[in-house]
């Protein structure tokens, strides 16, 4: 049985490569060397994205000879990760990738050279983690920590509990992502303000921005209270020094499936175990995905950058960056995934591929996608957005053999409605043609997830709720509410400008979602038969 592990790809390529197994070109110990003596990229966020598509990218360069340093992959959160999927697999990962016929493409990616944690008890994590960043050759620190992860308040508008901590202790001992980053940073400054250049790959409107907001705000407390000197925020503020580019990053990749597991256990691979650490990550020492993969930054580097154009990542101007992440994540493919993720759990559904058989779905996010979505799109030039709309509900989210659930998607969904369904209802308020008033499917949705968040499947019966860090207090609004009820305190929820980006009431559409909601609410099959009333 094959165990994945460095000694075991040098030591038995032949069979590795008896059971399909592409392995890694590069010298390893030379590029592991280069990297501790000059690391160049260090990623927050050590998750299946991270791992399954930017790592594999690199892995091209590396190959080809157009690298000589590999990744060092940081986690600031859920240190189980490193713990149980990196160290025992010497940071290696086995990228199974799922074509529409079945088949599996099997890859070792070896290009994440170390696997740290910014856990401050373990020194020399510390210690390793500041000498990255007090080291000039540093040229990026990528990001893909999820869109709470970038969140400093809280429901109420002000700082979470341990960003208020982060702010009082300076710093020395920071718990959140943007802290420890804004701590690390302070390092960088301190040692000689070098340049360096720090890409968000989430899933967030403007999704660079977001990152400049949560670093600069925490540097900014910090110099407030002389913490720091003054010079960091200027530091960070400097756009020939520091600089946040926008990006958009597009690959299903969905948690591990025990399916994929046995599968390679059936090819004589073994030790494959899919992992929840207590966190809930769902983690594995194999990131399965589906083939298909954009990866589109703003070329905005201050220290220079890999040449990952050589592995099909493409890097452009502000504007067409803008234009493809909100085509993307607004328009053309996330606010789908989350409806399908709501209607999803309600119906007892447990794969996306599953969901677009059903014909109400599918009609759902068809009207989504091409009626509602669409006319607001502007077309970023480098791909057109009815293609990439068809190719995502065509052939994307219709490919069985991608093990994707609607309950990994409905995560956080109290984090992503604003930016999936707000920026196109914002969009129609905008506009002087078209009337936010007019929308069905949109709406529609957004009352399934108020429904959703009862716990209550369609047939009445409860189910568990996927993690969300304003569960409590959404769930709060609703308590008590049970199927039949005509009033309730979803207003409390529907109005809410922070959740949704927008004044729903204010623009005609609060009282068409409430509508919506009763009656999704009016009993056992009242929601499919509300989306039938309403898509058909
Ligand atoms: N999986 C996909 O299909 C996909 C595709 C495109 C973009 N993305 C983006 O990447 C993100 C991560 O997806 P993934 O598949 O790697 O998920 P994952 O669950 O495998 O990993 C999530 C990572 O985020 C970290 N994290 C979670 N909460 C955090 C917090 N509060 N602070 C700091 N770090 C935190 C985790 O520790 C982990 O490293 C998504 O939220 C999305 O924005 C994912
Ligand atoms: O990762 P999230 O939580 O932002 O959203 C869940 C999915 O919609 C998302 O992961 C998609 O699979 C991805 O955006 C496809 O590129």
């Amino acid at each position: 049985m094959l165990r994945l592990t460095r000694s075991s790809i040098r030591n038995e390529a032949a069979s590795w490569e008896a059971a399909g197994v592409e392995l890694p070109k590069f010298d390893y110990d030379t590029v592991a060397q280069n990297t501790l003596e000059k690391p160049e990229w260090v990623h927050f966020g050590a998750g299946n994205i991270f791992r399954g598509f930017v790592a594999n990218a690199h892995q091209k360069l590396l190959d080809s000879g157009a690298a000589d340093t590999g990744i060092i992959a940081a986690e600031t959160f859920d240190f189980e990760m490193i713990d149980k999927v990196y160290k025992p697999y010497d940071n290696l990962t086995l990228l199974v990738l799922m074509n529409a016929r079945g088949d599996f493409q099997k890859k070792v990616v070896s290009s994440i050279v170390e696997g740290i944690t910014a856990d401050k008890t373990r020194e020399a994590d510390d210690r390793r983690l500041t000498e990255i960043f007090e080291n000039p050759t540093l040229q990026m620190a990528s990001f893909t920590i999820t869109e709470k992860g970038y969140s400093l308040t809280g429901p109420n508008g002000r700082y979470l509990g341990i960003v208020e901590k982060d702010i009082a202790g300076g710093p020395e001992q920071p718990v959140h992502a943007m802290s420890i980053v804004a701590a690390l940073a302070y390092k960088r400054y301190l040692k000689g303000a070098y340049p360096m250049t720090f890409v968000s790959m989430d899933n967030c409107s403007h999704n660079g921005d977001k990152l400049k907001n949560g670093i600069v705000t925490i540097a900014k407390e910090w110099s407030a209270k002389g913490s720091v000197e003054a010079g960091f925020v200027d530091y960070l503020l400097n756009e020939q020094l520091i600089t946040f580019p926008l990006s958009m990053i597009d690959k299903i990749t969905p948690r591990p499936s025990e399916t994929v597991q046995a599968a390679l256990l059936e090819q004589g691979i073994g030790e494959m175990d899919v992992i929840v650490t207590s966190k809930n990550t769902y983690t594995a020492p194999f990131v399965n995905a589906e083939i298909s993969e954009y990866l589109v930054i703003e070329d905005k580097f201050t220290n220079g950058r890999p040449a990952l154009e050589q592995a099909g990542i493409i890097f452009t101007d502000r504007d067409t960056v803008n234009n493809i992440e909100t085509m993307k994540v607004t328009t053309c493919l996330n606010p789908l995934h989350t409806a399908l993720a709501v209607t999803g759990c309600l119906l007892g559904y447990t794969l996306i591929a599953d969901e677009m058989k059903d014909d109400t779905l599918r009609k759902l996010v068809e009207i989504i996608g091409y009626k509602e979505g669409l006319p607001v799109v502007v077309d970023p030039g480098i791909i057109s957005p009815k293609q990439f709309l068809d190719e995502v509900l065509k052939e994307r989210f219709a490919n069985p053999f991608i093990p994707d659930a609607p309950q990994r998607i409905a995560t956080d969904t109290s984090q992503k409605v604003g930016i999936r369904f707000g920026e196109t209802i914002k969009s129609y308020v905008r506009r002087e043609d078209l009337d936010p008033a007019d929308l069905t499917a949109i709406p529609l949705a957004i009352a399934v997830w108020c429904r959703y968040l009862l716990g209550v499947d369609d047939k009445g019966e409860a189910f568990t709720l996927s993690p969300d860090p304003l569960l409590e207090t959404l769930q709060g609004h609703l308590q008590g509410v049970k199927l039949g009820d005509t009033s309730s305190n979803v207003r409390n929820i529907i109005e809410d400008e922070q959740l949704f980006g927008v004044k729903l009431y204010d623009i005609g559409l609060g009282g068409k979602i409430e509508g919506m909601f009763y009656e999704l609410l009016a009993g056992p099959g009242a929601v499919r038969s509300t989306l039938e009333k309403y898509v058909k």
